[in-house]
């Protein structure tokens, strides 16, 4: 039976536009978005029969159910029970970390109050984690946007969370992040006005405790830049240093560290990661497509960072080199929003002008006015930028002798970003086979032409070459972690079963 007021928080999934490989090094930067496709975790007191236990459901998989009981004293032990289907580490480590930091910032006594009832743990992520193709053709539907729409929320996949098609908006670091935050507010280390706004002590606990509980589950200290916009929105990331979490990247330390607090407070200058502000311009859309090009994306990090170490001169001028293009990418993008806020006007014209029109179009009308031509001009840089850096990526697949733009995602773009109002585009992150990402002008008004999202929805569903599936993701101006109402998440409280 429930019995508390449930604590629920959404964690976005992200779209690295820019700076795969190269967020890796501290020396570097990537631009992240957040995706509004998101992770929520709902967490309610439980009363069951007999010894407390934390029960975590993820309602959207089979199987997908995990018992734990709890340990404060001596020390703080989490055990899943032997009568679990599967193992889920990064449940696990969530728990682990957060009750053991609980006990260090409450004491044990008003955590082992908080728990003695048992805690019912529910997990659900967006349907864009995952491909949709299997339900669209269920329920005999063309691969559209539209179509997806008529999904039912977080709906459920049919199969065991080891077997899904995720679409690498970064599932396990939203799932991380929202299951941290809900638990470390559930437990009141940080208040409930915590993600009230953007920059402050308990979003920065919140981030560093997720990044940590990422990095251990995964067995690796990563760049975290996924982590990083689950907590924090779309911004520029420059990644941490990896020494900040190195006596902690072991289970047993974690279960004996009583530095836990000190190494993950905000206060702990070793967390010297940057976040910088950052969002797409105004009326423009991200586009994202799930890409079956039919065949396995091999290890491609291990493969580029390898050659990185054997070429260092060669890689180093070819990582300042696409830097610099990074770097212009996002100069431009924020230019535009700088553009829009002090002469909205001339922006929307510009931008209007520009849809219906392809890039090389876009600066040659002499009847547009200094101010419209800005626009346009700044647009058409985003575009030629945006090609500079397929065009270096693609170098340094070459290079490396793995497949970061392969010959499809090549073809597929090149006929997306020569249409009318299609800013430009490329493949997300670490690249390969899975993935395309595009940004179309999103006029006010659409009059007489259909939206470029429409077109391009359009021809991904006639794509022959390779299957193309939309996502109905856009950028999330969310900023990252929120605080939700459970009847106020469409289809969420259905989806935990509690209707
Ligand atoms: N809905 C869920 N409920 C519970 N655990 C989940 C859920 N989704 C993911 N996980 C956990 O995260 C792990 C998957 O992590 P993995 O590193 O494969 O994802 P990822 O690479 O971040 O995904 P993506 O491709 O979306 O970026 C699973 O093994 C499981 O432990
Ligand atoms: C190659 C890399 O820079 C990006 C990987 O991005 P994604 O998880 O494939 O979106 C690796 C990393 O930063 O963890």
């Amino acid at each position: 039976m429930i019995q508390s007021q449930p604590t629920v928080v959404s964690a976005p999934g992200k779209v690295l536009v820019a700076g795969g490989y190269l967020v890796l090094d501290p020396a570097y930067s990537g631009i992240v978005v957040s995706a509004s496709p998101r992770f929520y975790t709902v967490v309610q007191g439980f009363s069951s029969l007999g010894e407390p236990v934390i029960q975590v459901r993820s309602p959207q998989f089979r199987d997908a159910v995990w018992s734990y009981s709890v340990k404060l004293q001596p020390a703080v032990v989490v055990e899943a029970s032997s009568q679990n289907s599967s193992t889920n580490k990064f449940v696990k480590l969530a728990l682990q970390s957060t009750i053991s930091l609980a006990c260090q910032v409450r004491g044990t006594d008003a955590v082992s109050e908080i728990l003695a009832r048992g805690l019912d743990i529910v997990i659900v992520g967006d349907n864009d984690f995952y491909s949709q193709r299997a339900q669209l053709e269920s329920k005999g539907l063309p691969r559209s946007v539209q179509s997806l729409s008529q999904i039912r929320p977080f709906c459920p996949q049919g199969v065991p969370l080891s077997e899904v098609h995720k679409t690498g908006m970064g599932s396990s670091a939203a799932l991380i992040t929202s299951l941290v935050s809900s638990l470390l507010l559930h437990f009141g280390v940080i208040p409930t006005s915590a993600f009230d706004d953007h920059d402050n002590e308990h979003r920065h606990l919140t981030h560093n405790v997720s990044q940590f509980v990422h990095c251990l589950a995964q067995g690796k200290v990563g760049s975290g830049f996924d982590v990083s916009a689950a907590v924090f929105g779309s911004h520029i990331y420059t990644r941490f240093d990896p020494a900040v979490l190195k006596d902690l990247m072991s289970e047993e330390t974690v279960h004996a560290s009583q530095s836990l607090l000190n190494i993950l407070s905000p206060s702990n200058k070793a967390w010297n990661h940057r976040v910088q502000p950052f969002s797409l311009p105004p009326l423009t859309r991200l586009m994202l497509a799930d890409v079956d090009a039919g065949s396995d994306t091999p290890s491609l990090v291990g493969k580029v960072l390898q050659w990185r170490k054997e070429n260092s001169v060669k890689a180093e001028a070819l990582w300042n080199e696409i830097d610099q293009q990074n770097q212009s990418l996002a100069k431009a993008l924020l230019q535009l929003t700088d553009l829009h806020s002090r002469d909205p006007e001339n922006y929307s014209r510009a931008l209007k002008y520009i849809s219906s029109l392809q890039p090389l179009q876009w600066t040659a009308d002499p009847s547009l006015s200094r101010e419209e031509t800005d626009v346009a001009e700044t647009f058409y840089r985003v575009h030629q930028v945006t090609e500079a850096i397929r065009q270096k990526m693609r170098e340094m697949g070459n290079l490396a002798g793995v497949p970061i733009e392969p010959r499809e995602q090549t073809a597929l773009l090149d006929e997306c970003i020569s249409q009318a109002g299609v800013i430009g585009g490329g493949v997300p992150g670490a690249g390969g086979y899975d993935a395309i990402w595009l940004l179309v002008c999103a006029p006010e008004d659409r009059n007489p032409d259909p939206w470029p999202f429409e077109k391009i929805d359009y021809f991904w569903m006639n794509y022959q070459p390779v299957q193309v599936s939309p996502l109905s993701a856009v950028e999330s101006k969310g900023k990252g972690l929120r605080l939700e109402e459970l009847n106020e998440v469409k289809g969420l409280k259905e989806a935990i079963g509690a209707d």
